[in-house]
């Protein structure tokens, strides 16, 4: 059997079109665009790409964009003097502080200082409470990313088995809630997990957030199962997921790396930013994002 490809990239492409057909009318009755400000301390170049295709990907998407490039040894008070500048500004709905920051710099610190209304990262403590209990908030883009394509598949998780392997507060955890939420029975397996294989092996929906090369082995995969590649691994090879490549000759789906769950996430961050100019502008939530 050969999995078939998810098509991340596409459907990134129909959701960021419908991301901008709700800003035109956004637009229309608020009298302003909807606004994401990005920024980034420092230049890592690989920070630096994505900070320039969201940029790019706000303003194709009829949005205002407010970059904020800062220089390495910015000081934590600076930091957040400008996330407290960011939050009082009324033309901006979405605040996305490029992680990692570098070492001097408590990334806690500053999260926890955005205004949870304007987390269009999902990362606040508000956010992940507000998740966890099932009240409306902002999702992390990665994860809300997934269960898009999840759904697109299977419009209907509930009871479906799923392994979600890594537990990190940007991905793993979320994506748990996430399934959760669906319905889905969900098992998070991490590196103290004692048998990982095993629990692999029982899951119908297995998403790899783990950010180790080829960590998902084809005999661990149930036949037929859908596989989501979290991984962004740069390697000597070029980028590589989380899924070894023979998983395809078993899973059901799977998506490539790149071309997956990367685009989504880009996609979802418009939606996001969309969902907070609505509800900051007392606008109804547009249907169908
Ligand atoms: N506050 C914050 N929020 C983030 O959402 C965030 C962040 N910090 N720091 C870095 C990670 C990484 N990330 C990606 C977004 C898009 C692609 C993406 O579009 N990838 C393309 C390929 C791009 C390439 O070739 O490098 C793909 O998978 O097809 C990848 C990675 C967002 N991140």
């Amino acid at each position: 059997m050969t999995a078939r490809t998810i098509d991340g990239k596409a459907f990134a492409a129909t959701l960021r079109a419908r991301v901008g057909d709700a800003a035109a009318d956004f637009t229309a009755r608020a009298g302003r665009k909807p606004g994401l400000a990005v920024v980034l301390v420092g230049e890592d170049p690989a920070s630096s790409v994505y900070v320039r295709s969201k940029g790019k990907a706000t303003l194709a998407a009829g949005m205002e964009s407010f970059e904020h490039r800062l220089p390495a040894d910015t000081g934590e008070d600076a930091l957040i003097a400008l996330v407290d500048r960011l939050n009082a500004d009324d033309a901006v709905d979405g605040i996305l502080v490029q992680l990692p920051l570098p070492r001097h710099i408590d990334e806690r610190a500053v999260l926890t200082r955005i205004d949870p209304d304007k987390d269009v990262d999902g990362f606040h403590p508000v956010n992940a409470g507000r998740l966890a209990t099932g009240i409306d908030g902002l999702v992390p883009c990665t994860p809300l990313g997934c269960v898009m394509l999840l759904k697109d598949l299977h419009p209907d998780l509930s009871g479906m088995e799923a392994v979600v392997i890594g537990r990190s507060n940007i991905v793993g955890k979320p994506m748990a809630a996430l399934l959760l939420k669906e319905s889905a029975t969900v098992t998070t397996v991490h590196s103290r997990t004692r048998d990982v294989a095993a629990h692999v092996r029982g899951a119908d929906i297995v998403v790899a957030a783990v950010g180790i090369p080829a960590f998902v082995k084809a005999d661990w995969v149930k036949p037929g199962a859908t596989v989501i590649d979290v991984g962004i691994n740069r390697t000597d090879d070029g980028l590589v997921g989380d899924v070894d490549p023979a998983v395809a000759e078993v899973a059901g789906a799977l998506t490539p790396v790149p071309g997956g769950v990367g685009p989504m996430t880009i996609a979802v961050l418009m939606r996001n930013t969309l969902v907070a100019a609505c509800r900051r502008a007392g606008l109804p939530a547009p249907a169908g994002l």
